[in-house]
């Protein structure tokens, strides 16, 4: 959605921008209108009270019409007000970026001035710099500006350092180039939306304090009026003239509230962060908005998935991430759900447990029931008692669920301490215990070291060690080797394997690996945008696969020592999933694909075992119907 949609879809910054528009047109019109002139004094006429005289906003204490001083002062504050912004903007963003790359002894040397700088109270540093220039408007501007280079200087330098570590500034730094061409190139423009939003919130502050020198006489000087002169002369007719105050003091006001409220708006408006809604504070559970009753499921085992519909509802669009997903895990059984990025296997993995974020997720249908307990709406309290304790979840990347300022043994023992009452000194023992359990060498020593310490299959191993902190029944693996070498992702896998077959665990291993299924998984659920296309036990799969889908993932799997065997990519992308294709959603990339599988559901049929959503399967599978009619084959890439 585009910038201006963005900024007036929040209505406080559509009227902060519509007040400031107005504000803006009548202080460029000024020149134009037919205004008395605003420096010439009539002392017969002092302080008419508005509509007085002809006078629209009255008169001051020397006769001087107040709409028009305060018209031309409103342009004078606007024009110091957002230069000062500018020149704080420039000279700030400029300090921190060169503190920000540089580093090291610069960055100590630049900042400790900075730091210097913000320690004097902000008046007191303006008036002593306005004490050493002399009074007048361009030295308060400077002094208004001075005082905010170090606020600037210290917001962009936070972000360069964030930026200055990137990879892709090092490798502008790898091709040679030189050090202004990176700060030009590669970190101004990702500081440049940081400083519009630090600018556009602070612009209304800046005025303030240009005011604010002004009413001390500081600022403008008479009988040039600006909105701060103008309260600062009208402050003797306080009580006996209140309009001569009023006057400036809402327009102070008025501007000040409208750019406030713009600021707010732009910064939603250009933050991605906020923009994508990431910064909205989600629900403690899954939203469950349920469009039917809850299926009663057919299937039995520790956890057993009936039906789930797991949608996201960003403003009009409606993504079906999960349709009608129906999985289950006996105790000690390793489920594979295997699929293409984006088909809809970590949303499923999340909803189980209320995980998915709401806004904008949403679970509408369906059942999964945890030893006997529905989970799909059931109450936070319940969730929360579950989540960890239960079945608990190991993720990618352990190096962003770890806590970078806590040690592992200290995490290890909070995972512990949340579901059961020991002291310290015994969660610190059980966390030991539990990094030797996942053979972790050291483990005393191990447990006091931090992530960032740690190695990525250790930090891995570290990341089952907390799934397991509470002796759950069901482990649900969202790739959890996939960041890591075959070695050690092979180690993962026989730990992994190992601990279910001591422990009785249930797994539920999520990967777009079929070579990983073949070694861990008892049976394999295949996944394509939202749906299981296929499922069975992992042999029967890999040995004679039905869905056309299935055989090209697994032809896609590079096998060592096979000769040179081609690899056969799958051609085409999976559908978006707020815009699926009637019938089968693997049709437009399927060479099987005929005119039935673009009309009406494709059922998931099959044996007890055994299943597979498709009309023209590649092997016979016991249980399905066939096609009521074979009609001509379609030509690629009609239709969708
Ligand atoms: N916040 C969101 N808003 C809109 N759509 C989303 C959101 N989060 C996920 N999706 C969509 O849901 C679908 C399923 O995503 P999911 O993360 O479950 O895929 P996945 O199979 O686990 O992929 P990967 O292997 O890359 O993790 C995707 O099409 C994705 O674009």
């Amino acid at each position: 959605m585009s910038f201006f949609k963005l900024l007036i879809r929040n209505r406080l910054a559509f009227a902060g921008l519509i007040v400031m528009g107005l504000v803006l047109a009548l202080v460029i019109a000024t020149p134009i209108l037919p205004l008395y002139e605003p420096n010439v004094t009539d002392t017969a006429n002092r302080f008419l009270k508005p509509f007085e005289g002809g006078h629209i906003l009255g008169t001051d204490h020397l006769g001087r019409d107040l709409l028009s001083r305060l018209l031309w002062g409103t342009q004078l504050s606007l024009a110091v007000g957002i230069s000062a912004a500018v020149f704080a903007a420039f000279f700030g963003a400029a300090i921190g970026i060169v503190a920000g790359y540089f580093g090291g002894t610069t960055d100590n040397v630049i900042m400790r001035g900075v730091d210097m700088l913000m320690a004097f109270p902000y008046i007191l540093l303006a008036l002593a710099i306005v004490a050493a220039l002399g009074p007048g408007l361009v030295n308060a501007l400077i002094a208004v500006a001075a005082v905010n280079i170090p606020f600037f200087a210290r917001n962009i330098r936070g972000v360069t350092v964030g930026i200055a570590h990137k990879e892709f500034v090092d490798a502008a730094r790898l091709a040679g180039e030189s050090h202004l061409k990176i700060i030009l190139t590669e970190i101004v423009p990702n500081v440049i939306p940081v400083i519009v939003i630090a600018m556009s919130t602070t612009i209304g502050w800046m005025i303030l304090e240009t005011a604010g020198l002004s009413f001390l006489g500081l600022g403008s000087q008479p009988p040039q009026a600006d909105l701060g002169s103008m309260l600062g002369e009208a402050r003797s007719a306080l009580i006996t003239n209140p309009h001569t105050s009023v006057v400036p003091g809402v327009m102070i006001l008025i501007i000040v509230m409208a750019i406030n409220l713009l600021g707010d708006g732009v910064r939603d408006a250009l933050d991605p962060r906020l923009r994508s809604g990431a910064l909205t504070r989600p629900r403690p559970a899954t939203l469950v908005e349920r469009e039917g009753p809850v299926p009663a499921p057919v299937e039995s085992g520790t956890l057993v998935l009936t039906d789930l519909q797991t949608q996201f509802r960003v403003g009009e669009r409606v993504y079906k991430a999960v349709s009608h997903v129906s999985l289950h895990v006996a105790p000690g059984e390793c489920l594979g759900v295997i699929g293409e990025s984006g088909s809809g296997k970590s949303v499923t993995a999340l909803s189980i447990m209320g995980l998915v974020a709401s806004p904008p997720g949403v679970i509408v249908g369906g059942s999964a029931i945890y030893d006997g307990t529905e989970l799909i709406g059931a109450p936070y309290s319940k969730l929360r008692s579950y989540r960890g304790d239960k079945v608990a979840y190991i993720f990618q990347d352990p190096l962003a669920t770890l806590h970078p300022l806590y040690t592992v043994g200290d995490q290890l023992c909070e995972a512990i301490r949340v579901h059961h009452s020991v002291s310290k000194a015994e969660a610190w023992t059980r966390a030991v215990e539990l990094l030797k359990q996942v053979r972790i060498p050291n483990a005393e020593g191990r447990a006091k070291v931090y992530p960032h310490e740690m190695s990525g299959g250790m930090r891995q191993r570290v990341g089952i060690a907390m799934a397991l902190a509470n002796d759950p029944d069901v482990i649900i693996a969202d790739e959890p080797t996939t960041a890591l070498d075959v070695t050690v992702q092979a180690q993962i896998l026989a730990l992994l394997n190992d601990l279910r077959r001591e422990r009785g665990l249930s797994i539920i291993f999520i990967t777009h690996d079929f070579g990983v299924v073949a070694q861990l998984c008892d049976r394999v659920a295949v996944m394509y945008a939202g749906r299981i296309v296929e499922t069975g036990p992992t042999q029967e799969v890999l040995d004679d696969a039905a869905h056309p889908y299935t055989r090209r993932l697994i032809a896609c799997v590079p096998e060592l020592g096979e000769g040179r065997r081609e690899l056969h990519a799958i051609p085409g992308l999976p559908p978006a999933v707020d815009r699926l294709p009637a019938g089968c959603a693997f049709a437009p990339r399927c060479d099987k694909a005929q005119t039935l599988c673009q009309v009406g559901v494709i059922e998931l049929e099959g044996g007890a075992s055994r299943k597979v959503r498709c009309l023209y399967p590649e092997t016979d599978i016991a249980g399905m119907a066939k096609p009521v009619a074979q009609v001509p084959e379609l030509k690629k890439g009609a239709g969708a």
